[in-house]
Formats: structure tokens, C-alpha cells, sequence
């Protein structure tokens, strides 16, 4: 998979060179480009934003350096691409937002700042034959899009093969069968005089994983009750609702 992030604050991306992300970009499982926006600006003051039509809040980024800069970083063509901008309008991005998009050869991210990019950006490229996403990665607000690259590039790559060690980790992940993931524990058996739970160090799987569908459960029921919502009807068997 190809990544290509446009922003105005290059150095924002600077962690995707880190740790696991930036071993797969070493060993070539993942290629990631950054894009400084204002290298598609041709006035002295490399300006990126306007006034808002209408009035309002803020500054809008301007359509014709957005234009652009997609025209070279994502052309038109046979190789099938997503563009995805980051915006607090956006529809929800969630791990199985992160799974359809881990099948895509290449992922353009806008990073939008102000008050976010001129619609007609995204009408454009849509008219161009491109599947734009606008996505939010939560219910509060920041102040660009960078961070929720981050985010999503994260999620995302970690489901690529290879990128994480042990792949049962990604096939585990919370969500994976719709609940939160329970406790875990390590060494030492007990610390601060606070005891790892007998089962764990029973060597009983199936009680091992009764157990820690139990956990989970409680703490879905607890913390994300929307979940337990959501689940299909033939999810919970008798024992998981008897948690
Ligand atoms: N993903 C994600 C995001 C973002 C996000 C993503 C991309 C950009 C680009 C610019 N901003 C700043 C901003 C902040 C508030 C508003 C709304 N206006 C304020 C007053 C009238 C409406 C518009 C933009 C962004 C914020 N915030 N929260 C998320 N989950």
C-alpha cells in the first residue's frame, strides 16, 4: 500500500517513521509520502486560505492549491485510489472503516486546518472518478487533520500482513467479535499485593477463555452497552448471557 498525506505542517507526520510503522516503511511493506501543500503555492506568501463566502467563523483553504496539488499527488487514472479528508462532518471511522481500507492499493489523506478545505475540492475530485471519504475520528473537535491521520494510518497499517509481529494480535482486536477486550496480565503472580486471577495460571484453556468472555462481556455491558446493541442476534450464547 501507498500513503500519501497533504498538509501544511509536514512535521506533524513525522511518528508514521517511528517504531512498527516505521520498520514496515524499512522493510517495504508500506510506502508513505508527506506533502507540504504550500509547495503548490505561487505568491510570496504562499497563501492556503480565504475569507469564508457567506461570513462565519475562521478561514476556509482555498480550492485552486488544494486542486493542484491533488492533480499531481493523485491523478486521474487507472490505478484506483481513495481520497480521505478528515473533518469534524465527517462519517464515523472505525475498525471496520480500517479493515476496507487496508485492501486499498493507495490512500490519499487531505489534512485539512481552518475551518477545512473548499467543498468544491471534493466535488472535483468525485467528477474526476476518485471515492472521496470524509471521516471523523470522534465526537470532539481539533484543530486539523493531522492527528486524525495519524490515527487512521495507524489502524489501518497494523492490519496490513507483516506489519505486526504476531498477526492473531489484529484477528483478536477489540471489536473483532463486537465486544471490548477484557484485563490482561504479566509477571510477577503478585504485585503491591494485587494477585493475577487464578484461572490465568491454571493452564485450563477452556476455562481461561470462559473466563475472559466474561470479562468482556461485563465490560462491554459497562462501558460500550451500544455494542451489546449491535451484536447479531445469535452473538451471545446462554452462557454469555447469564454474564
Ligand atoms: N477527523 C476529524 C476531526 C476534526 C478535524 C478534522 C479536520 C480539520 C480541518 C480543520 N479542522 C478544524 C475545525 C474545527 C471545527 C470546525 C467546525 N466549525 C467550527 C465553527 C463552525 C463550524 C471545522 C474545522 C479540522 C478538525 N475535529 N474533530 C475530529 N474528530
Amino acid at each position: 500500500m501507498r500513503i500519501d498525506v497533504v498538509t501544511i505542517f509536514p512535521a506533524y507526520l513525522d511518528p508514521l517513521r517511528e517504531a512498527l510503522l516505521g520498520r514496515a516503511v524499512e522493510r517495504g511493506l508500506l510506502e508513505i509520502a508527506v506533502h507540504d501543500l504550500r509547495r503548490w503555492t505561487h505568491d510570496v506568501h504562499q497563501a492556503v486560505d480565504d475569507a469564508p463566502y457567506g461570513g462565519g467563523p475562521g478561514m476556509v483553504m482555498r480550492p485552486q492549491v488544494w486542486g493542484e496539488a491533488l492533480d499531481e499527488v493523485l491523478p486521474a487514472g487507472p490505478q484506483p485510489a481513495r481520497l480521505v479528508v478528515p473533518t469534524p462532518a465527517g462519517r464515523p471511522f472505525t475498525q471496520t472503516t480500517a479493515r476496507a481500507w487496508a485492501d486499498e492499493q493507495r490512500l490519499v489523506f487531505a489534512c485539512g486546518r481552518y475551518e477545512g478545505i473548499d467543498e468544491r475540492v471534493l466535488l472535483d475530485a468525485r467528477a474526476r472518478g476518485i471515492e472521496v471519504d470524509e471521516v471523523s475520528i470522534g465526537d470532539y473537535v481539533l484543530v486539523g487533520g493531522e492527528v486524525a491521520v495519524l490515527v487512521m494510518v495507524e489502524a489501518v497499517a497494523r492490519l496490513l500482513p507483516g506489519v505486526l509481529g504476531n498477526p492473531r494480535s489484529a484477528a483478536e482486536d477489540s471489536f473483532s467479535d463486537g465486544l471490548l477486550e477484557g484485563p490482561s496480565y504479566t509477571r510477577p503472580e503478585t504485585w503491591r499485593e494485587l494477585a493475577v486471577p487464578d484461572v490465568l495460571r491454571g493452564g485450563n484453556h477452556a476455562a481461561i477463555a470462559r473466563w475472559r468472555r466474561d470479562r468482556a462481556l461485563e465490560r462491554t455491558r459497562d462501558r460500550r452497552p451500544d455494542l451489546l446493541d449491535a451484536l447479531p442476534p445469535d452473538a451471545l450464547d446462554a452462557a454469555d448471557r447469564a454474564v
